[in-house]
């Protein structure tokens, strides 16, 4: 599991830690790093042309060490010093004594630099880079030099991921200690580029549970249900689907496809579009209305192309794990799903999302972590917010929201999300809890998108079929 915290745990944290170290400690590991990691990125160091932008905090006294680091190592360092008064001042004069420049002209400097370290703000910084500094760093990104950015891209909020001014757009991002929630979000995490973690000792004073968590190979592997020798089609878990409707029957079969391959014994599919589903899937078990009367399911998934049709209300009705998606989440009573006794996994795209919260798209994609906790706490459910970065939160704010790692935008197509919902129901009747049958399905789903994608387009039908790969991936040590 990859572990995030918020600004608050990490602060806790460091001072903890910092109790114990002598003065400036932490400071000079995390500068040793990021000198390491950028002399990394370098052909070489000697006679490379660094630039350091440098904020008044900690976090320009980080890229400060780190350039005398790299000064004594024979490169040309200069800084830019966008608070000259208020830069970290032994900071400074250790990057003097090493033989650095603090430049007159930031853009004379940053013409020709071949790596610029983005030191304005860590997690300190609030509201958007200010506009002092809006011009340095657009001259830095506009240059030819690579963008490594101090703990986190200048700009971004770290607490939530969102960006409410302008930021800059790292190349790299090295982060000490522990990832920020931030850096694993969208609209902040496509500012960050490839993420290195640098170890300054911060591990063993953060809280075991984190504030969000994402999942990798090896907790997928663990939590995907296998058939044992004694297993059978019931045992293994059966999974209901009411989807589809007269103009989109498609949906109920993309969404049978995905349920297919998500684990469960047996699919049964019961609404309007029974004989597409059956041509395509004569596998599955295909019921005449009302879904009471299709015979036992451990979990109902219910919306995919349904439009105005029934379903909703009778799957809510069981005592199983129910999946509302898609047009299932549309005007969906709060009270109704909070009555459930069952647990409820509701996965919203971003309007859907803002439809349920009455705020805009927008606001939804802007501030992701804040809406799925919000849609969880006000339907007592857990709820999987698709998009750029998918996020599921379960009802009990204490648990830890988890980050899908594995998405990418080729899995902006139409029908992606009914295989998701599939799949997800699939897991849910196998038996995994909401939380991970979501976050396993999404993990699975943007596996199976890259796989089957290798950067060229995909339909959704390919997503589904390569299900099978991506979790004999997860499960290959
Ligand atoms: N603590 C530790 O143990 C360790 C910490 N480490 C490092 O310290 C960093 C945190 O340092 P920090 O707390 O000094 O805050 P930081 O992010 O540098 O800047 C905040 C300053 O910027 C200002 N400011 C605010 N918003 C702004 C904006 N939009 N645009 C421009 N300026 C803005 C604001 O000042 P203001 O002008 O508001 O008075 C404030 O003073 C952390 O990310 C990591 O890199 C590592 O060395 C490892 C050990
Ligand atoms: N830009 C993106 N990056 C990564 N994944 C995306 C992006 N846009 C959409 N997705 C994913 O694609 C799927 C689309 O689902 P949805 O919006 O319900 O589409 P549909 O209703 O056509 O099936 C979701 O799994 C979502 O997370
Ligand atoms: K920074």
């Amino acid at each position: 599991m990859r572990h995030a915290y918020s600004v608050e745990t990490v602060r806790a944290a460091e001072a903890e830690l910092m109790a114990r170290v002598p003065e400036g400690a932490l400071m000079q590991r995390a500068a040793a790093g990021l000198a390491a990691a950028v002399a990394g990125l370098l052909p070489r160091v000697y006679g490379a042309r660094v630039v350091l932008l440098v904020g008044s905090g900690d976090n320009g006294g980080d890229a400060l060490y780190a350039g005398a680091r790299l000064a004594r190592r024979g490169a040309a360092v200069a800084a830019v010093l966008l608070a000259p008064d208020r830069a970290h001042r032994q900071g400074l004069a250790a990057f003097r004594k090493a033989g650095g420049q603090v430049a007159e002209d930031p853009f004379a400097v940053l013409a020709v630099a071949d790596v610029v370290l983005d030191g304005i703000t860590g997690i300190g910084g609030h509201g958007g880079l200010r506009p002092d500094a809006v011009p340095v760093a657009r001259a830095a990104r506009g240059s030819n030099a690579m963008v490594v950015a101090v703990d986190l891209p200048s700009g971004i909020e770290a607490d939530t991921g969102e960006v409410t001014g302008e930021a800059l757009r790292a190349d790299a991002t090295v982060t000490f200690g522990t990832y920020k929630q931030g850096l694993l979000i969208d609209p902040a995490r496509e500012h960050t580029g490839a993420v290195r973690l640098v170890d300054i000792g911060l591990e063993p004073h953060l809280p075991s549970v984190p504030d969000l968590e994402a999942l990798q190979h090896t907790d997928v592997a663990q939590l995907l249900p296998v058939p044992a020798a004694e297993s059978d089609k019931y045992r293994r878990g059966v999974v209901g689907v009411v989807a589809g409707s007269a103009r989109y029957p498609g949906a109920a079969v993309l969404a049978v496809a995905g349920a297919l391959r998500g684990g469960a014994g047996a699919v049964r599919y019961v609404g309007p579009a029974a004989d597409a589903v059956i041509a395509r899937f004569p596998e599955a078990l295909v019921h005449g209305w009302p879904p009471s009367r299709a015979g036992r399911v451990q979990a109902w998934v219910v919306g995919p192309g349904l439009g105005d049709g029934p379903g909703v209300q009778e799957v809510l009705d069981t005592d199983v794990p129910v999946l509302v998606d898609a047009d299932g989440l549309r005007g969906l009573d709060p009270d109704a799903v909070r009555a459930r006794k069952a647990p409820t996994l509701l996965t919203p795209h971003a309007g859907e999302a803002a439809a349920l919260l009455g705020v805009d798209r927008g606001e939804v994609e802007g501030a992701r972590l804040g809406t799925v906790r919000a849609l969880a706490a006000k339907y007592g459910a857990t709820v999987l917010l698709k998009g750029s970065t998918t996020l599921v939160a379960g009802p009990d704010e204490r648990t830890p929201v988890r980050v899908n790692p594995t998405g990418t935008s080729w899995l902006a197509t139409a029908g992606s999300g009914d295989v998701l919902s599939g799949l997800a129901g699939s897991l849910l009747a196998a038996g995994l809890a909401p939380l991970d049958a979501a976050s396993v399905a999404a993990y699975l789903h943007g596996l199976a998108a890259r796989l089957a994608s290798h950067d060229a387009p995909v339909a959704a039908h390919d997503v589904a079929t390569a299900i099978p790969r991506a979790w004999r991936d997860a499960r290959t040590p």
